[in-house]
């Protein structure tokens, strides 16, 4: 029988998991590696840690599953973190900076003081930040010995993670990344769909170190024959929230999908034109197939589920994510606290870096169950603050459920609460995997194995609805008490 095989390289675990000729998972494993934090603001990953895990989680899945016929591979991966390698001996020059890196804060403030950030964000759809990659590739070639000269003589190449693996997958055969990956960079014109030659002028990066650019679906080499037994053709590849989009086949302008795991990403497909934000949230590419892409307004919140994390690792007051349920259902109706987490700042569409956490309306019977049941509620507030940005940016054609995904979402409670706020249904499906699912239909659907978009989205399964039962007048009003506990934890 027909297997495909998703890889889905994220940023604190790969995994690899197996789909049958039906879509459904087969078999899974999973690898935590190490994270490194050399100084306060920045992280780092060995980039030989993200190959040798994921190699070791493909091994152990096709092993679990009984060693079956893989017919294709997708990969999805965390974003935007950079890898920088030299060509000849496949080395890396310098650790992985991960998306999360805060070292280039004042260079992005000196781009802003020079003017730099309208051409930047006309052309790339990004706003001006260092989460994105192109100053961390600066960063590498200013402070790595040689590297400017190395990389101006084409022997290093950068590539985001997709491309480091596909790099390791063929044993140096392919230097490619798809777009999506590539209009996370912050170098990609995403409206002409090439290398931006202005921007990587700017921060003096050599044209010769980028991949080449292909779609979703695509031709990325073979594997090398002794990884798996034989040559496997790598035929999808998509950033995880992209991935996520496609695996809730979020394909009709107007479709949202939300991926709740450490933070949350959501996503809303504004078809084949680019929607430029007036409300500070990015314009990215969702997909791109036949050489056509789709677009898409994003929104990014940095603290999801880790603010159910910090419940656990830091106030200690659960001991697994699930016990937030019961807590909340017991916190006292009365009493309004009020959760922001900003613990590393807020994200879209506030964009405040400097912000730090802050807790409103504590009383003296304020307790473990009033703090569970505010973290729960926090993700549903961050997440209208993303939908009434988008809202201001593209009108919606009648009304579409918000499609929930990743671990949080596995929470009743934060999800009934998420439709109780936003007023609007909710819908989470079957398959949580959503970010695997989407990179395996693109890896499936080029050759032939999987059905077409149509057939992929008449596939997808509900689990469970959730529909909104808060009065609107009480809906208001602790949207607005949310949004004054935003603006105050702001002016801290
Ligand atoms: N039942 C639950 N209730 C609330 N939060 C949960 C629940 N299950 C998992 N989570 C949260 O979901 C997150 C894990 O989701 P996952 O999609 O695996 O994230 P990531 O891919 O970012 O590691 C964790 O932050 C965890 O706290
Ligand atoms: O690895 P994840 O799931 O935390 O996702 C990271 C995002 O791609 C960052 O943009």
């Amino acid at each position: 029988m027909t297997h495909i095989l998703a890889i889905d390289q994220g940023t604190t675990s790969s995994r690899a998991i197996i789909f049958d000729a039906d879509l459904h998972p087969c078999a899974s494993a999973q690898e935590e590696f190490p994270q490194h934090f050399p100084r306060p603001g920045w992280v780092e990953h060995d980039p030989r840690d993200l190959w040798s895990s994921t190699a070791a989680t493909c091994r152990a899945a096709i092993e679990k599953c009984g060693n079956p016929r893989i017919e294709a591979i997708g990969i999805t991966n965390q974003r935007e973190t950079v890898v920088i390698w030299d060509r000849r001996t496949g080395k890396p020059v310098h650790n992985a900076i991960v998306w999360q890196d805060r070292r280039t804060a004042e260079f992005c403030r000196e781009l802003e003081a020079g003017g730099h950030a309208e051409m930047i964000t006309a052309r790339t759809g990004l706003l001006v930040d260092p989460y994105f990659s192109a100053t961390k590739v600066k960063w590498i070639l200013d402070h790595v010995e040689g590297a400017r000269d190395r990389a101006e003589a084409g022997d290093l190449a950068f590539g985001t993670v997709d491309a480091w693996l596909i790099w390791n997958l063929t044993g140096g055969k392919v230097h490619a990344t798809d777009a999506t990956n590539a209009a996370r960079t912050m170098l990609y014109d995403i409206h002409k769909g090439r290398w931006s030659a202005t921007i990587c002028k700017l921060f003096d990066i050599p044209m010769s170190m980028l991949p080449e650019v292909r779609d979703c679906a695509d031709d990325f080499g073979t594997t090398r024959p002794d990884l798996f037994g034989r040559p496997i053709p790598i035929t999808g590849v998509a950033g995880d929230q992209q991935a996520a989009t496609v695996g809730q086949a979020c394909f009709t302008p107007g479709m949202i999908k939300s991926t709740y795991g450490t933070g949350c990403f959501a996503l809303l497909n504004t078809g084949d034109q680019p929607v430029a934000s007036t409300k500070r949230l990015l314009t990215t590419i969702a997909y791109q197939l036949d050489g056509k892409p789709t677009y898409a307004l994003e929104g990014s919140i940095f603290i999801a589920g880790a603010v159910v994390q910090w419940l656990r690792d830091g106030l200690k007051i659960i001991r697994h994510a699930k016990e937030t349920q019961p807590l909340a259902e017991r916190a006292d109706p009365d009493q309004q606290v009020i959760l922001v987490p900003a613990f590393t700042g807020l994200g879209a569409p506030y964009w405040s870096p400097d912000s730090r956490g802050a807790i409103f309306g504590l009383t003296r019977n304020s307790g473990p169950e009033e703090l569970a049941r505010a973290a729960l509620e926090s993700v549903g507030f961050q997440t209208r603050d993303l939908l009434e940005a988008m809202k201001a940016d593209w009108e919606p054609k009648g009304e579409t459920a918000l499609r929930v995904d990743g671990g949080m979402s596995a929470s009743d409670y934060a999800m009934q609460f998420l439709s109780d706020i936003l007023g609007a249904p909710v819908d989470r499906p079957a398959v949580l995997e959503t970010t695997a699912l989407g990179a395996a239909w693109l890896a499936g659907q080029g050759p032939g194995i999987y059905p077409d978009q149509e057939g992929f989205a008449k596939d997808w399964v509900l689990d469970r609805s959730f529909a909104p039962d808060m009065e609107a007048a009480d809906r208001d009003a602790r949207y607005d008490a949310w949004l004054r506990a935003v603006k105050a934890t702001m002016s801290l």
